[in-house]
């Protein structure tokens, strides 16, 4: 019996492998509104995140794929996205989010919320609905990263986030005066964080950033524990510190149940007018911290001093400066921790649960 053209190009297409997820187009459930009609083929491809990088690749391996198909004359193909969920019910907190992602460091001032803003506005850019939460205590500096001087209007009964940049966003300063000391206990900080998730109206999101205070001790431990999170960053300076840092922000996400995605390297180097490059931190840092936890070294981010203003002036620098070393650097780890979700959340359900859907 000869099977139909579509079910073959379907077997054509069970040969494409999803390069990040390891897994066929089919399989993943990725092949969406396939026609075979008298030659013509069409389908649409629906990509686990808009900020996919491969997409170029996914589709040229799909076109060549069918176009060995016998019968086959034309081929229509589009590209589209549908971000999956980490599996996690937050229904009980009427959250509609489908990934959260934490954003920690070992100890302050390594950059962790400069990455936490460009890469929150690195994936809305890409596409993405994106929230974020700017949980640091010690220094909830987004607000003035992202340009924004306190919540807008509030005309009902649920919290309206502040929006910049095609981010929804909401700080832990908007809840203290400017000068006044942060001194958070246990239960004050937690009723904050539930009232951030439950309270807000974040709507749909795809993806939502969590800034952590600096640190891995018991303050970031337990708050993390309040936020239902998919999946953790570390950022690090390339000083070769810190063994004892990957241990505890390891050890945190562990007791969490939660997969640490990678580890990211700020200023990983400076470059000079001649294009030379200095290694004002060492170098090395991020990538031994990354091979003592066993995870993923996602990347480095160049030193620059457009980063620096650009945090200061309220535009992040993806979209002040999108060309430059460290922007460029930015995006690509926006899209590694995509793909890092991406991954987190077929692994959290496998993949059935997406053939229907
Ligand atoms: N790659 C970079 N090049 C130049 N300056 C940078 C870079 N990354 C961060 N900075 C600057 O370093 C300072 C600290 O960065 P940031 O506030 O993001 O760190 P943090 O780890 O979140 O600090 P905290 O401990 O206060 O939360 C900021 O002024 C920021 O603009």
């Amino acid at each position: 019996m000869s099977t139909s053209l579509q079910d073959r190009v379907l077997d054509a297409l069970r040969t494409v492998q999803e390069p990040e997820l390891h897994r066929d187009l089919v399989t993943l459930g990725m092949i969406k509104d396939l026609v075979a009609n008298d030659g013509k083929i069409s389908f649409t491809i629906e990509l686990t995140t808009p900020a996919c990088p491969l997409r170029n690749q996914i589709e040229s391996e799909a076109r060549q794929a069918v176009s060995m198909v016998d019968g086959v004359k034309e081929i229509q193909i589009k590209m589209g996205a549908r971000v999956r969920s980490d599996g996690q019910n937050r229904d009980q907190m009427a959250l509609a989010v489908k990934n959260i992602v934490a954003i920690a460091s070992g100890k302050g001032g390594v950059g962790k919320s400069t990455v936490a803003v460009n890469v929150a506005v690195s994936l809305a850019q890409s596409g993405a609905k994106v929230g974020l939460l700017d949980a640091d205590i010690y220094g909830p500096n987004v607000p003035t990263m992202m340009g924004v001087d306190g919540l807008p209007p509030q005309p009902g009964k649920k919290m309206m986030p502040a929006e910049a940049y095609g981010v929804k966003m909401i700080s832990i300063g908007f809840m203290v005066k400017p000068d006044q000391p942060l001194i958070w206990r246990g239960p004050l900080l937690h009723s904050a964080i539930q009232q951030f998730l439950q309270d807000v109206d974040w709507g749909e999101l795809d993806y939502l950033v969590v800034d952590l205070p600096p640190g891995t001790g018991d303050v970031q431990l337990s708050l993390a524990q309040h936020v239902p999170l998919s999946g953790g960053v570390i950022v690090t300076l390339p000083q070769a510190v810190s063994l004892e840092d990957a241990r505890r922000g390891l050890e945190m996400f562990r007791k969490l149940n939660v997969p640490l995605l990678g580890v990211i390297e700020n200023m990983s180097y400076l470059e000079l007018p001649d294009g030379q490059r200095m290694d004002v931190f060492g170098s090395g840092g991020g990538e031994k911290l990354a091979e003592a936890a066993n995870v993923d070294f996602m990347g480095g981010i160049p030193m620059d001093p457009s980063v620096r203003i650009s945090g200061d002036n309220g535009v992040p620098v993806v979209v002040s400066n999108p060309d430059s070393a460290p922007a460029r650097a930015l995006r690509g780890l926006a899209e590694k921790i995509a793909a890092a979700l991406s991954v987190a959340a077929i692994q959290s359900h496998g993949v059935s649960i997406h053939l229907g859907e």
